[in-house]
This record gives C-alpha cells, sequence and structure tokens, in this order.
C-alpha cells in the first residue's frame, strides 16, 4: 500500500510513503538527463538501487561523508565541483539518499547550484522521513550555529520507502521519535497516543504502529508548510524544542544526534510554558513520560548552561536581541514566548540539568 501526501504551495509534490517504491523516481525526475546521487558510505548500495530506477538518465554518484560530518560547505563545494564536472544543467535533478543531514545537504546543493534545480530526497531514517525531506529547508552547518546557511528551496517529491527501515540503528528510529513526539504536542495529540500505548510497537520498524506514526507527522508538517514555507509565522511551530536543542548540538560540535538533542530541548520548552503559566504541569511532564520511554535523554550538564545561552542567541527565530521560545498554550496550542529573562531560562534549564 503506498499512501501519498500532497504538500500544497507553488510548486506542490507529493510525499509518498511505502515499501518499494523503486517505480516511483522516473515521475520525479521527469525530463533529466542526468541525476546526481548524493548518499553516504554506508549507503552506498542502497543509493546505486535508486540510481538504477531513475531510468535512462546518466547517473552522478557522489559520496559524501556520513551524518552531520556530510553538512558543512566543503562538502557542498565538492558536491558543486562534481556537478560542474558532470556537466549538470538546469533540467537535471540532485537526489539524495540517507537520513536528514545528507537530504538537507543534498537539497542546499540543488538551491544553489545554478540558483535552483530539481531535487528529491529518498529518505532512509525516521527524521528524515517525518521532517528533514519534508518542507523544503536545506541547510549546513557552521561553527556559529546548527542550519545557519541554507535556502528554502521545496523537492519535487519525496520518497519515504519503509523499508530501508529495517537497517536503522534502533538508537536512530528512537531518535527520530523525538520528532514525531514533537508533531503529537504541537498538533496531533493521537501520536502521543499511540506512543503511550506501546513505546515498543512505536520503535519496531515492521510494524504499523511506526507506519502510522510517520504518516501522521508527515500530515502534520505538510499542513504548515503548505501555507508558511518560508516560516514568516505558522511554521515556527515546526521549531517547538529546537532553540535549546541546537544548541546543543552546537556546544557537542554536531557529534549529539539531533533528536537526543531535540528530546532535552522539548522537556526545557515545556518547562518554559508552565513556569510562565501558560501549560499546565501534566500536559509538561507527559513530555518527559513520553521521551523517557522511548530512551530518549532527557538531561543535560548543569554547568553547560554558560554555552547554551549564549549559544541560542543565534536561533533563527531570535529579532534583534529578543530570543524567541516556541512554547505550549495547552496541548496542541503552540505559541511564541518573546524576550523571557534569562532567570527564568535559567530555571527552565533545571528541568533537564543534571
Ligand atoms: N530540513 C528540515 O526541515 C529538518 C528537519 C528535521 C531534521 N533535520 C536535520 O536532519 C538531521 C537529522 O536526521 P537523521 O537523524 O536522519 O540524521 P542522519 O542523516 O545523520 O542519520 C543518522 C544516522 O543514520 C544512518 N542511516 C540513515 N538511514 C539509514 C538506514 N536506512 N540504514 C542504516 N543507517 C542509516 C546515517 O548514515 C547516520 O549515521 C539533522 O541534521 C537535522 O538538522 C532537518
Ligand atoms: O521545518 C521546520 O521548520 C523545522 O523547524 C523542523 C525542525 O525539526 C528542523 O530541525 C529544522 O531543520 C530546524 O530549522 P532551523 O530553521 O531552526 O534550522
Ligand atoms: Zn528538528
Amino acid at each position: 500500500m503506498v499512501t501519498r501526501i500532497p504538500v500544497t504551495g507553488d510548486r506542490p509534490y507529493d510525499v509518498v510513503v511505502g515499501r518499494g517504491l523503486a517505480g516511483e523516481l522516473p515521475a520525479m525526475i521527469e525530463g533529466a538527463a542526468r541525476v546526481a546521487v548524493l548518499h553516504p558510505p554506508t549507503l552506498r548500495e542502497r543509493a546505486e538501487a535508486v540510481a538504477k530506477s531513475a531510468g535512462d538518465v546518466t547517473v552522478v554518484p557522489i559520496e559524501v561523508p556520513d551524518a552531520e560530518r556530510g553538512k558543512s560547505i566543503e562538502v557542498a563545494a565538492r558536491c558543486w565541483d562534481a556537478l560542474g564536472a558532470a556537466g549538470f544543467t538546469r533540467t537535471d535533478v540532485v537526489v539524495g539518499v540517507g537520513g536528514g543531514a545528507t537530504t538537507d545537504l543534498a537539497g542546499y546543493v540543488a538551491a544553489a547550484w545554478l540558483r535552483g534545480v530539481r531535487w528529491v530526497p529518498v529518505s532512509t531514517s525516521v527524521a528524515g522521513m517525518v521532517d528533514a525531506a519534508v518542507g523544503g529547508k536545506t541547510a549546513v552547518n557552521i561553527a556559529a550555529g546548527k542550519n545557519l546557511v541554507g535556502a528554502f528551496h521545496p523537492p519535487a517529491g519525496v520518497l519515504c520507502d519503509l523499508d530501508a527501515l529495517d537497517t536503522l540503528p534502533a538508537e536512530d528510529i528512537a531518535a527520530g521519535l523525538a520528532e514525531v513526539v514533537k508533531g503529537g504536542f504541537i498538533a496531533d495529540p493521537r501520536i502521543l497516543e499511540l506512543v503511550e500505548a506501546d513505546p515498543a510497537a512505536a520503535l519496531d520498524p515492521r510494524g504499523d504502529v511506526l507506519r502510522e506514526l510517520v504518516e501522521r507527522k508527515i500530515q502534520v508538517k505538510a499542513d504548515v508548510v503548505g501555507v508558511d514555507l518560508k516560516e514568516s509565522g505558522l511554521r515556527e511551530i515546526l521549531n517547538y524544542g529546537h532553540t535549546l536543542g541546537h544548541a546543543i548540538e552546537r556546544r557537542e560540535k554536531y557529534t549529539w544526534k539531533h533528536g537526543h538533542a531535540i528530546a532535552v530541548g522539548l522537556i526545557f520548552a515545556a518547562e518554559l510554558g508552565r513556569l510562565t503559566g501558560r501549560l499546565d504541569a501534566a500536559t509538561a511532564d507527559r513530555h518527559r513520560t513520553i521521551l523517557e520511554s522511548l530512551g530518549l535523554p532527557t538531561a543535560y550538564p548543569e554547568e553547560a548552561w554558560a554555552d547554551l545561552l549564549p549559544a541560542m542567541r543565534v536561533d533563527k527565530k531570535a529579532r534583534a536581541a529578543t530570543l524567541r521560545f516556541v512554547v505550549l498554550d495547552g496541548l496542541a496550542k503552540p505559541g511564541i514566548l518573546a524576550g523571557p529573562d534569562e532567570d527564568l531560562l535559567r530555571e527552565a534549564y533545571a528541568a533537564v540539568a543534571r
């Protein structure tokens, strides 16, 4: 069974979820003479299979470093050199085969090449399927912060082949579920009920529960990015938990899994909501319980606070000196907390400090 989740906007596209989706790629790359296939070393075989499914095109395979090590301007520059050497034109297509880090890189390579060519994320991780591949945010990291160089560049289509999850390490399935849980708190409480009912089923790559979670979270994201691609308002809700989360990733020099940092960031954001009287204690506590049930980190060192506060200032939601956080005014009622004072932030950090 194949599910197609449409994403609206100036250039609408489908997110296709199912098993064995080889036949879906040709329609997404129609008219291309060349297809560049970016992939990390561990996913070479899968990338070769994807390349084969592209049909009668010249394939340009580009191996990139794994995970966050691939999300750099130096790696992007190497990709552009490869596109140049292959004579890549405006009708050609970049395909990213991998997790969110690889597809973020592939999207940015496509966004900047000739000022924008088509791209298709072939997503192989939970975080990639439910979040990174959908919505057109593409980026690389720099020393100053996470995703600080990038572009909004929607894909031509998204492929989420659930068979890929068979080889995804259990730790990465859980990490991806942090983004799914985020979607539950900001928009779709049924997600939370499904995880609470059976966390082990949520983590099972062959099970129907994970599939339902993946599809529900994609729908949450599609509903938002379809009306606010460039984050002029509504889209900010997808950044719930990310202000602290990205600061942790920067402090860890991008060696932490994104979903692990977001799990800690979600508990911090829930506490900010509770301390400001916007969120009831039970819903705030529910964050920790659910994330713990998935084996995700819920704490970070006490002494890190001195690094985290300045790191949060490069958050893209900040305006001048004003930090802005996504908080909840209740379950599935996200809002913005602008300019909280430092004492309040420190108090909220106590909820995760160890
Ligand atoms: N653009 C967006 O809107 C958006 C949204 C969410 C996350 N992100 C980004 O996505 C990244 C996190 O995504 P991620 O967790 O997928 O990271 P990732 O790409 O680093 O993948 C995690 C690990 O899983 C491996 N992997 C992926 N698929 C596999 C498979 N099928 N079998 C075996 N191994 C596999 C990868 O090689 C990597 O080692 C972060 O960089 C984050 O900033 C972007
Ligand atoms: O799509 C969005 O918008 C999000 O905020 C989704 C996040 O899960 C994702 O990690 C995104 O890359 C963060 O965006 P950034 O603009 O804070 O870098
Ligand atoms: Zn994220």
